[in-house]
């Protein structure tokens, strides 16, 4: 019998394969790290050296101890200075005066992106949140803005006094009874209901029980939780958001809640395109998706994708923000001696009909009552969560930073980001920025403090801020003037410790006090938009 004679293919073995297969990642992944330590744009940016050479340094901190790589920022500032490289490809700042830099608005054509990497996991795909360039999220931002105005605010008035007074119906009903009521829920009912009648002209009714359940908290924490994982591993977000709630709940329990909201959020925008709900039919008032699909825009703009995307985006955005900023106010107020008394006075004097809910316009000539939405916005800093943005042009950071001279070019196309926390917890802009005080807002005429504004990172600064500050202000005018009106000499705390009001501490070395007296030391929680973590019950009270 002859034989064919060998190939030298076939001397090959699966072992040598495997082998060379090995050899070749592992020099890749040399040449990668070599790089990015030595050629990479980013090389003679100080930082962890780690950081610079893998993203597996980030994901250790992210994944595995769950969002606390935000934790690390104050000590790499310390020892690195005011420009750090946290990632391979992402940079850190904390120096105040640069927010205008990293946050430009759109005068002098600066344009910013947003990074792939942070929205990789956030999960609001055609949305002007999840628009990476500048100009495809200037052009789904202005089909939105008009909503947002202050005129419009100024028109949904009515619809806000009318959920308040729901809300507070139900407050009431816990008077005298010794039973808590959790005033966290209440909000987020509030918020829902009013940003879903908004958009849709219609809603769940979330503000028409009296314990205030159910309500989207759970859902909103558990879909925080799986942000992380997704922006290190992004082909797991489409498999996650194809599959059963079941098999969700498997893999990542809580994370079903998520999926089912989005789901719902998603089948009502089905509902408009296939006539089930009439969104133009309102006989009280326009509602943004009506508008939207009667406005002239482009047919991509009205798509039932488009605006699914959007859906998402406004009643993600516009909901848990609010609420627990109205839950923090409520805390700070009642747990910092003093504070409730001097509001409550403010209040009354100005506004002595307790039935009635005043209006923006006029609330926000309460001097007082701004300071204190001011300071609890510092403290909650909205959105923990660094927010890094991309620059066209090249940024070029000179300044002293803890008694150093510092020139620094940053790169155009360069994610970076500053984080809240640090900004408000600076002593130099906010001495003593443990203590809740409102009066810091104050000049020493008693005026507004404008020029510290600059510095309040709640809502982001620049084009791509919250596109929700008006409606935001309007309804923590609305809702805290109210509850202080209303039950301001008859409410305290129940079981509510501060450990409630953070999802993340604004500083490692912080205490967080109540007045002069130290409540405790806190710790940062996790690197989440909102307070993702399990034991968060919310802010109780009970009225007498
Ligand atoms: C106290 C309440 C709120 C806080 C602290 C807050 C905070 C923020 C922040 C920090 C951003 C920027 C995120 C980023 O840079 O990636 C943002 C974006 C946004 N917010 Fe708010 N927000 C609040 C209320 C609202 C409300 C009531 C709405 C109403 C729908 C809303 C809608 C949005 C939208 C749509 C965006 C994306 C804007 C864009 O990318 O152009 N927010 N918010």
């Amino acid at each position: 019998m002859a034989y064919l004679p060998l190939s030298p293919l076939d001397h090959l073995s699966y072992s040598f394969v495997l082998s060379a297969l090995l050899v070749f990642l592992f020099l890749s992944g040399l040449l990668l790290v070599t790089y990015r330590l030595f050629f990479h744009p980013l090389a003679q940016i100080p930082g962890p050296r780690l950081a610079a050479a893998t993203q597996l340094y980030e994901f250790y901190y992210d994944v595995i101890c769950k969002g606390q790589y935000m934790n690390q920022f104050e000590g790499f500032h310390e020892k690195y200075g005011p420009v750090v490289r946290i990632s391979p490809n992402e940079l850190h700042c904390n120096d105040p005066a640069f927010i205008d830099q990293i946050y430009a608005g759109s005068a002098g054509g600066k344009k910013r992106d947003k990074s792939v990497f942070y929205l990789n996991g956030t999960q609001v795909h055609g949305s002007c949140f999840g628009s990476v360039t500048h100009d495809l999220h200037r052009l789904r931002r202005q089909t939105l803005n008009p909503f947002f105005s202050k005129a419009s605010v100024t028109r949904l008035e009515p619809m806000i006094r009318e959920f308040v007074d729901k809300i507070y119906a139900h407050v009431e009903s816990y008077a005298g009874t010794n039973e808590p009521c959790n005033v966290s829920h209440a909000f987020v009912c509030m918020t829902t209901d009013l940003i879903s009648q908004y958009a849709f002209g219609w809603n769940r009714n979330y503000t028409g029980t009296r314990s205030f359940k159910p309500n989207l908290t759970a859902a909103m924490v558990a879909g925080e939780g799986t942000i992380k994982l997704f922006q290190h591993v992004p082909f797991l977000l489409p498999l996650f958001e194809s599959s059963p709630e079941w098999v969700a709940k498997l893999a990542a329990p809580g994370s079903e809640e998520y999926l089912h909201y989005q789901r719902e959020v998603y089948g009502t925008v089905d509902d408009v395109f296939e006539g089930k709900i009439d969104v133009r039919n309102t006989e009280k008032q326009k509602t943004i998706f009506g508008e939207i699909l009667d406005a002239d825009l482009p047919r991509e703009e009205k798509s039932r994708q488009r605006l699914k995307g959007s859906a998402r985006e406004v009643i993600g955005a516009g909901t848990v923000t609010t609420a627990n900023a109205l839950a923090y106010a409520v805390y700070y107020i009642i747990a910092t001696p003093g504070v409730i008394d001097k509001l409550y006075a403010e209040i009354i004097n100005a506004f002595p009909n307790a039935t009635e809910i005043p209006s923006c316009k006029n609330l926000e000539n309460l001097p007082y009552l701004i300071t204190v939405l001011h300071e609890t916005l510092r403290f909650s800093c909205g959105i923990c969560t660094r927010l890094p943005r991309l620059a066209h042009e090249p940024l070029f950071y000179s300044g002293t930073f803890k008694g150093k001279h510092y020139d620094i070019t940053i790169p155009p196309n360069t994610a970076i980001g500053m984080s809240a926390q640090l900004v408000h917890s600076n002593p130099d802009i906010f001495p003593e920025p443990e203590k809740f005080r409102p009066e810091r807002w104050l000049d020493e005429k008693g005026k507004r403090h404008k020029e510290l504004d600059g510095y309040l990172l709640a809502f982001s600064k620049g084009t791509r801020q919250c596109l929700g500050i008006n409606l935001a202000w309007g309804e923590m005018h609305m809702a805290l003037a109210t509850f202080v009106q209303r039950f301001g000499k008859r409410v305290e705390l129940f079981e509510t410790g501060p450990e409630e009001v953070v999802y993340t501490c604004m500083s490692t070395h912080m205490v967080v006090t109540s007045g002069s007296d130290c409540i405790s030391w806190l710790t940062y929680l996790d690197d989440l938009f909102e307070p993702g973590r399990e034991t968060y019950n919310g802010v109780q009270i009970l009225v007498h």
